[in-house]
């Protein structure tokens, strides 16, 4: 192999039944070289960074790293050869300590006469977490009670620990802070400055752009090209991602607040929690009403508190139509509240449940029979649902841990949307969404809000926050400090001033 290649893949099939999730892809990259891979959900990005990672085989194709042929059976195997990976979803086990998981496959190292050495484990442990960034994180605390950023960190220092020659990094950034991204990249940059290579999966363009060197785009498990340095134009991305021409401005396009100033339907009064802090605000009919921060401002906590996911300290969420005050989700949902969460698999779907399932569980009230629920009445809100939002699937009856996480996000929202909520409270709804679909809900927002529906959107995208709402307010430290009109002369750089 040609010693400017680090990484080469020949013709890499991989079917899962009749979904063909990686058909002929074929990709050679050089060391030090950060490689985009982007594609819409379902293209088969993960799939692909599986199978280097040891998780998948192939059904035909070949693999060559470091210059030999190359074919792990498991992870153990790709991370001894140099092959690491941090998956999307949560890659480390909840019950056990940070330091087992970072040694998980290689406890044998800290094994003497029969026993494991814990003390030596949390040493090593120790050593690798503040080598990576990760000072603040304990090895001997069990995982579970991490948030999800530190168990990111956690992933990191697992990948990290082998020295990676090829490091490959799966839709990790949208789980972490500004704070968490730097220290991907800066453990990027390590790999780098060593001569290694990192596959970098995203769908954030502008992330990508300053993360990589070049981009490979997917189209339904097909490589259809690389671009590098100025080759890498945004507009150009997105529509080779596409497969069509997409337009430039997928925002809405009046400039003017529109909603009904007279016509309340939530009001939240003096909210206290342990991370928000006496949050008041009222909600119109039609209206967007985008809350921004940073992503320890207490933005999602103040989503959870309306939905009554969590306890309050004081203070009260009242739908004006009912009167009812929301205590707890049952509340919320009687009075057709929805709740998208920004954390899909471990609170906002039954993963062991089909699509079909779970689009309907809200909705069930709604389309039972004489008191029956019969599955052609889920089915149809199903898949008119997962039409709409071009859910990429064998079948309704498909369990939603087979699908790719763009697609689970689908889910979520199809859930909601069916279920006709009036008022829907959407933490990060556009979490892990192609460029394409990302389109096409903005679309859906815009029809909800004429149809007189109100929207609670809670975002970490500042264009998404400026382009979609019709009243931004901004918080920090747990409380709102600014409210800013649409209209106003508001730029990313005013907002971040007042994020920060
Ligand atoms: N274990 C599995 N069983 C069945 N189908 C699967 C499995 N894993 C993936 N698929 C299917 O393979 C296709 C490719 O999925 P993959 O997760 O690789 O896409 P992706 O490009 O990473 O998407 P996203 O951007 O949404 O994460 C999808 O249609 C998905 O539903």
């Amino acid at each position: 192999m040609d010693e400017k290649i680090l990484f080469r893949a020949e013709k890499i099939n991989k079917s899962f039944g009749p979904t063909h999730a990686v058909a002929d892809f074929s990709i050679e990259i050089s060391p030090g070289e950060v490689r985009g891979l982007i594609g819409e959900n379902g293209s088969g990005k993960s799939t692909f960074s599986a199978i280097i990672a040891g998780l998948h085989k192939p059904d035909s194709g070949r693999l060559f790293f470091q210059g030999k042929e190359y074919m792990p059976s498991d992870t153990s195997m790709a991370a001894q050869a140099g092959a690491s990976l941090i998956v999307q979803e949560i890659g480390t086990i909840a019950g056990i300590s940070v330091a087992a998981n970072i040694f998980i496959n290689k406890e044998r190292k800290f094994a003497k006469h029969g026993m494991l050495n814990y003390e030596e484990m949390n040493r090593e442990a120790r050593k690798i977490l503040d080598k990576i960034g990760g000072e603040h994180i304990d090895p001997s605390v069990i995982t579970g009670k991490l948030n999800l950023e530190d168990r990111k960190l956690v992933e990191i220092a697992k990948a990290m620990y082998s020295q990676p020659a090829l490091l490959i990094i799966d839709e990790t950034s949208n789980a972490l802070t500004t704070h968490g991204r730097n220290i991907l990249y800066q453990n990027i940059d390590a790999v780098r400055q060593e001569g290694g290579s990192v596959i970098f999966i995203t769908h954030d363009l502008d992330e990508l752009m300053s993360v990589c060197d070049s981009v490979t785009i997917m189209r339904d498990g097909h490589y259809i090209t690389t671009l590098r340095g100025a080759e890498m134009e945004q507009k150009k991305m997105k529509e080779l991602m596409v497969g069509r021409e997409i337009s430039n401005n997928f925002y809405r396009s009046d400039m003017e607040p529109n909603y009904r100033r007279d016509r309340v339907v939530l009001e939240a009064t003096d909210l206290c929690s342990i991370e928000v802090g006496n949050v008041s605000f009222k909600l119109h009919e039609g209206e967007i009403l985008g809350i921004g921060g940073l992503a320890e401002s207490g933005m999602h906590e103040l989503g959870r508190l309306l939905f009554g996911l969590e306890k309050k300290d004081s203070g009260e969420v009242v739908v004006a139509k009912s009167g009812d005050r929301i205590h707890n989700p049952q509340d919320a949902i009687r009075n057709s509240v929805g709740y998208m969460s920004k954390n899909r698999d471990t609170e906002a779907l039954l993963l062991r449940f089909s699509i079909s399932d779970n689009i309907a569980l809200p909705s069930l009230d709604r389309i039972k029979e004489k008191g029956m629920i019969f599955k052609k009445n889920e089915h149809k809100l199903a898949g008119q649902w997962a039409e709409n939002l071009s859910i990429k699937m064998r079948g309704l009856d498909d369990l939603c841990t087979k699908l790719s996480g763009g697609n689970k996000q689908k889910v979520v929202l199809g859930k909601w949307l069916g279920n006709d909520s009036h008022i829907l409270i959407m933490d990060c709804p556009t979490r892990g969404i192609d460029i394409g679909v990302k389109e096409a809900i903005y679309r859906l927002m815009e029809n909800l809000k004429a149809e007189g529906k109100a929207i609670v959107m809670i975002s970490e995208e500042l264009p998404e926050l400026i382009g979609m709402s019709d009243t931004i307010l901004i918080m920090k430290d747990g409380m709102i400090t600014r409210t800013i009109e649409r209209g106003e002369d508001v730029t990313e750089q005013t907002v971040i001033q007042y994020m920060i």
